[in-house]
């Protein structure tokens, strides 16, 4: 399995998704193109969210796409997912480093802070997350992480750079071309009526973007 983290990244919403077609939904992302998961559910049913995050689990390893849960180091470390995505308000990457080991991807939320990537990179994280990049209707109060804030973040870091917040296929060329190696998505693709058609969107702008 390819654990990078570059191309679409699909971000899961618990108040988007019904139940019921949960992991049918995700698949039909994962098949239109998205090359990371990230299991992202503010929910507290801790039954429910070990549930799905299992069953997101099997579906993405034999897609080969590594699975990411968002904020829940536990949850990471009880089911054995591929990483965890962490934010200010989450517990520190130093923390859950020496609780998931050295194998497992940790990412983190840098909002709009070029400092505060630098000082997550020194913790240990694999990448670092900038936004929202325009505004979103899932976190309508993020603070924005302007395009120029991106192109500053890929001259100064080596590590993968993911962008999110907003970002429609209308949008995306303009972020893309600031060098980020992701774009982490969720209404865009899970708000959308044809979630494959709407994965395979984005799919293809980085597909265009290898052939340059
Ligand atoms: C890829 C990615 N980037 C940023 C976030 C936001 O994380 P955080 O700031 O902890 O906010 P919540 O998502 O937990 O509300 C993310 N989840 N994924
Ligand atoms: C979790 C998060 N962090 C900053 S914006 C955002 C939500 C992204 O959702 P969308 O892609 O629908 O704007
Ligand atoms: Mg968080």
């Amino acid at each position: 399995m390819s654990l990078s983290i570059q191309g679409l990244y699909a971000v899961t919403d618990g108040t988007l998704i019904p139940d019921h077609c949960f992991a049918y939904n995700v698949e039909q992302a994962i098949i239109g193109g998205a090359r990371v998961v990230q299991y992202r559910d503010k929910n507290t049913n801790k039954l429910r969210k070990l549930e799905q995050a299992q069953s997101l689990l099997k579906l993405c390893r034999h897609y080969g796409v590594p699975l990411i849960i968002n904020d829940d180091v536990s949850l990471a470390k009880q089911i054995g997912a591929d990483g965890v995505h962490l934010g200010q308000e989450d517990s520190r990457i130093l923390t859950a480093r020496e609780m998931l080991g050295d194998k497992v991807i940790i990412g983190a939320s840098c909002y709009n802070q070029l400092s505060l990537a630098e000082r997550a990179i020194s913790d240990g994280a694999n990448y670092i997350a900038f936004g929202s990049v325009f505004p979103s209707r899932i976190k309508p109060r993020a603070v924005t992480a302007p395009l120029t804030l991106l192109r500053q973040a890929r001259a100064l870091f080596s590590c993968p750079i993911v962008a999110i917040g907003g970002i429609t296929p209308e949008n995306a060329p303009s972020v893309l071309e600031t060098g980020v190696d992701a774009v982490a998505v969720v209404y865009g693709v899970f708000g959308q009526r044809d979630i494959f058609l709407a994965a395979q969107r984005y799919a293809k702008l980085f597909t265009l973007k290898a052939k340059e």
